[in-house]
């Protein structure tokens, strides 16, 4: 008899080839509540980790905080790129307005006598993408977005980073607007090759 977790699960298999982002301007309210969150990260801590690190934390970003950080990002871009226009200007300052919840997933890096650093930050990446596909599971849309905020030093200071700290992602969630198409994937045919030694 197979084990019980060996078990075929179509249903489990569809739900990942339907997995998609859905834009987080297309994401409104509702957004999970704390208890739905911490469901949601529950799934998604369930990521490989070598050396059960744990190499990662979370900050959830959502009501006023969100136009608040949104000011800040406007600003901030301004003095990076003071010729900035006003789209972009405002691309920052609505940056974590459109969905009502974005989770910040922190990876935790720094030294390590014996896990690459490589290695913990793909464990973070997992959580990321677990955390999409836990939201979708739930019945909301979500989205990974960096972009410049990701990787800007005053920005990790507004959200207390620690020095071996870093942005693995912003996933923001919420209630799809829309049916989102299908996007064209790749043929993973093309991709694989059998080594021959
Ligand atoms: C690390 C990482 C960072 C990303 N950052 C952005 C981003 O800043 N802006 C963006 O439009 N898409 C970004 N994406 C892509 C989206 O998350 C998403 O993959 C894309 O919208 C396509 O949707 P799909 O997930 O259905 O393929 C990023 C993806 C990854 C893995």
């Amino acid at each position: 008899m197979s084990h019980s977790l060996c078990r075929p699960d179509p249903a489990a298999l569809a739900a990942l080839d339907q997995r998609r982002s859905v834009p987080a301007k297309q994401l409104g309210e509702p957004g999970p509540d704390r208890a739905t969150l911490l469901r949601l990260l529950a799934s998604a801590v369930r990521v490989p980790d070598h050396g059960k690190r744990t190499p990662w934390r979370f900050l959830s970003i959502s009501g006023p905080t969100r136009q608040a950080l949104g000011e800040r990002l406007a600003a901030r871009g301004l003095e990076r790129d003071p010729d900035a226009g006003e789209a972009a200007v405002e691309k920052d300052r609505m940056r974590f307005s459109h969905a009502p919840l974005v989770v910040v997933v922190v990876a935790r890096l720094g030294p390590d006598e014996k896990i690459p650093e490589s290695e913990r930050l793909l464990s973070a990446g997992c959580v990321c993408f677990a955390l999409l596909q836990a939201a979708q599971a739930a019945g909301f849309g979500a989205q990974w977005l960096t972009g410049w905020p990701a990787y800007d030093p005053q920005v990790g200071q507004w959200l207390g980073l620690q020095a071996d700290e870093h942005v693995a992602g912003f996933i923001h969630i919420g209630t799809p607007r829309l049916e989102v198409p299908e996007r064209e994937r790749p043929d993973p045919a093309t991709l694989l090759q059998e080594l021959v030694l």
